[in-house]
Parts: structure tokens; C-alpha cells; sequence
């Protein structure tokens, strides 16, 4: 990989931590956009306690300088306010209390399996890394993986199709559409659709219930030809769908029409092209062969219910054995709004990565210039024939 993300820290510990490595020099960020992306991960009906406590704050503590990346590792830290209410029970070093550990693994969650694999008495030992509270750091890496694409003229947006069974087909496709979207409580285009996913998410967390949904993210701008068909490991679907796939809850990815070109004719199916190498219709989404076409990027992510619930599922206490409702805490209801700002996150990431690969240099006129030879390169092959 040319642009490598790495994130560690702790749902209660001190705070949560992103390197990103492989940027080029004189990429200028922007501390407001950044804190912006923070600012929406956090937003969205449905959302718990924690939200209230948490101000999510990008400090960069490495890689820039006076607004500028140096082409050294950008190193970026968000606090945990709520550390000072788990001080003592996150502590890194022993601590005189006693700390009362959790035995009742959640269905769904990563409790049981991370508990067994790494030989932990403490559910505790596992939740607190499984947590989606690691998105953050995702989402301040994935900043700045936007800021090196927006420098190219390519834009990363969001926006969310279903909350449960409630569901839009309103599309924004223009950059412009996609503003009206972040002034919508649940990130959705179509008023009347994003009033009902409101109350369908308030009626089920009253149900005491937890709520899934589709997010979709479009990514415009981008230039034909980014990934490979040459191997399997360059697909850039395949790639996609890895980032897509590793977002806390999220169970199913799609490209373009996705699961529903299963069930069609291939004439209905593919995008025909026109003189000029134009298309009407993207049902592929942007992708073939594993490379971008040049149309829109188009990619949606299915996120399952959340696994904690406030009428706790069945489980076992794994300090008896016996039979116990499962360890019920504060939790979100329903996170669609706020996946869908993780999903732009990890696509940023991976888009980003693949640029470099393809135009990489070490400061960004070097890329900016090789993207720019590139598409020169590709206007001129094919003949433009005469109207
Ligand atoms: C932004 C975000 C917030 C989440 N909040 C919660 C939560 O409050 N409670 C919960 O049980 N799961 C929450 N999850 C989901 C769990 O983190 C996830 O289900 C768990 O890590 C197990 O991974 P898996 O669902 O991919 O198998 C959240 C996920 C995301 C993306
Ligand atoms: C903290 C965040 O999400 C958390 C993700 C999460 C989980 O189990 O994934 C459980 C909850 O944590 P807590 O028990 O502290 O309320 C969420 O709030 C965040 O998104 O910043």
C-alpha cells in the first residue's frame, strides 16, 4: 500500500490515535474541515449518551507544518472526554480498587469471540477496542485522505437510502444536492422519508429495540483507470468492499446497482458506450474490472442493528455458566447516519491509496502534475469521431 492508516486507543481509555503515512509534502489541511467530519460522525438521530460528552477534536501532533503536510507520517489525536469518568477502570497501570470485570458477552457483539481468542476474564478486555468509538480516529485519517483528493478535484459524499424498513429512492448526484443533507437529522435527501425514519428510530428505541439501515456514498471527480484488472489484489472493488466491510455493524456492501443486477438481463444491466466514450446510465457504479470508469463512484453499505439492546438478548454468564441476559449498557439505536461518514472515511482512504499508487510523488505538484499528463494521455487515444 502507498498510503497506509493505522488507528489504536480505547473506547474509555485516554483517547484514540491515527497514523497516516505515505501523503505527499505541501498538501494543505484544513483544521476546520477536519473538526467538520468529526463533528458530523457524531451527529444523527438515534445516537446515544456518549454523544452528549464527546466534542471530537483532531490535535496533529505529527507530519505538518503551518498547515502543510512535510511527506513524513501525519500523526492525529482525539480525546475521550469520558476518560475522567472511567479513570481508575481504564487505567494502563494497577490501580488499589477493585474493578468489577463483565461476564455477560452481547449477541452480535465481539464480546464471546474476543474474549475466547485472547484469553480474557474480562469482557471488558475485548469491548472496549471492538467499540465503533475507533471510527473516530477513522474519520480524522479519512480527513485528510479528502483533503489530498479534494486538491485533485474529487469530492467524497454521503447520504443515507433506509433506516430499517423505511426507505427513499432520492438520490442526490450533484455536488450541490448533497448540501441539504447534512441539515437532515438522519442524512437523508428526501424529507418526507427522513421524517419517517425519525419517528420509525423513536418508536423502536422506545420498543427498546435497535435499528440497521443502508448508507451511500458517491464519489465524484474521479479519473478512469484508478485499480487494476491485472490482480485480483488491485481490484479496486475488491479493495472497497474490504474497507466498507471493516466498519463496526456494517454486513453487506454493494456497487452501483449492486444485487439487483442479479436479477436483470445483461442488456439491462450493463452501460452502453456512446461516441465521445460517454454513458447514459451507471448501473455498474463506477466500477469495471476492478478500475473506475470516470462516471460517479457509487457504493452502499447495509449496517445490521446495534448489539446492545436496552431489553437485553439471551445469553450466558461466563463466570457461572448459566444461563443470563446478556450486559446491557448505554448504547446507540441506530448509527446509519453517522456509518455513512465513516463509510466516506475508509473510501477516501482507499481512493486515496490508489491515486498514489497510480500518480504518486513526493510533493503534491508532482502528482497534481502526473494526473494531469495522464488524462491528456487518455484524451488523445481514442479517435473523437465527426458529428
Ligand atoms: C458509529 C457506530 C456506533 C456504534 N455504536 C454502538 C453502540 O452504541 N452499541 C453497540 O452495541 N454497538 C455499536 N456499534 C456496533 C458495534 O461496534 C459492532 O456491532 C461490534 O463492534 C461488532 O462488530 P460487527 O457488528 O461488525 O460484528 C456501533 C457501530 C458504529 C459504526
Ligand atoms: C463512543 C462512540 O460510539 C460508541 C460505540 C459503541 C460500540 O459498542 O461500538 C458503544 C457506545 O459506547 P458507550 O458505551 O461509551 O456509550 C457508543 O457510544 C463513538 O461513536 O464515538
Amino acid at each position: 500500500m502507498r498510503l497506509r492508516m493505522t488507528t489504536a486507543g480505547e473506547s474509555h481509555g485516554p483517547g484514540l490515535s491515527c497514523i497516516v503515512e505515505g501523503l505527499p509534502a505541501g498538501l494543505l489541511l484544513d483544521r476546520e474541515a477536519l473538526d467538520e467530519d468529526m463533528a458530523r460522525r457524531q451527529l444523527g438521530h438515534g445516537r446515544g449518551g456518549r454523544m452528549r460528552i464527546e466534542r471530537d477534536r483532531v490535535e496533529v501532533t505529527a507530519g505538518v507544518r503551518h498547515g502543510r503536510t512535510l511527506g513524513s507520517p501525519v500523526a492525529l489525536q482525539v480525546a475521550n472526554r469520558d476518560h475522567g469518568n472511567w479513570a481508575e477502570r481504564m487505567s494502563p497501570w494497577p490501580v488499589d480498587a477493585e474493578i468489577p470485570e463483565v461476564h455477560l458477552p452481547r449477541p452480535g457483539h465481539a464480546d464471546l469471540a474476543g474474549l475466547l481468542k485472547y484469553g480474557h476474564r474480562d469482557v471488558r478486555d475485548v469491548l472496549e477496542r471492538a467499540s465503533a468509538r475507533e471510527t473516530a480516529a477513522r474519520v480524522a485519517g479519512g480527513a485528510v485522505a479528502k483533503a489530498l483528493l479534494r486538491a485533485l478535484d474529487v469530492e467524497v459524499r454521503s447520504h443515507v437510502t433506509r433506516i430499517g424498513d423505511v426507505a427513499t429512492d432520492v438520490r442526490p448526484r450533484e455536488l450541490a444536492a448533497f448540501a441539504a443533507v447534512d441539515e437532515s437529522p438522519v442524512r437523508c435527501l428526501d424529507p418526507e422519508a427522513a421524517a419517517a425514519m425519525v419517528d420509525h428510530i423513536t418508536r423502536q428505541r422506545k420498543a427498546n429495540e435497535s435499528i440497521g439501515g443502508v448508507w451511500e456514498v458517491v464519489v465524484l471527480g474521479l479519473p478512469v483507470g484508478l485499480g487494476s484488472h491485472v490482480s485480483w489484489e488491485e481490484r479496486l472493488d475488491g479493495r472497497l468492499a474490504a474497507a466498507v466491510c471493516s466498519i463496526q455493524a456494517c454486513k453487506g456492501v454493494e456497487f452501483g446497482d449492486g444485487f439487483a443486477l442479479a436479477a436483470r438481463p445483461g442488456s439491462a444491466a450493463h452501460d452502453e458506450i456512446f461516441p465521445g466514450l460517454v454513458r447514459h446510465t451507471n448501473h455498474a457504479g463506477g466500477l469495471e474490472g476492478g478500475m473506475t470508469t470516470g462516471e460517479p463512484l457509487v457504493i452502499r453499505g447495509a449496517m445490521k442493528p446495534i448489539p446492545t439492546l436496552t431489553r437485553p438478548l439471551r445469553s450466558v454468564d461466563l463466570g457461572t455458566g448459566e444461563a443470563a441476559a446478556a450486559l446491557r449498557e448505554r448504547t446507540d439505536s441506530c448509527v446509519v447516519p453517522a456509518a455513512a461518514v465513516v463509510g466516506e472515511a475508509m473510501i477516501a482512504l482507499v481512493l486515496a491509496d490508489a491515486v498514489l499508487r497510480k500518480f504518486g510523488g513526493d510533493h503534491l505538484d508532482d502528482v497534481r502534475a502526473a494526473l494531469a499528463a495522464y488524462r491528456e494521455r487518455c484524451a488523445a487515444l481514442v479517435p473523437v469521431a465527426a458529428a
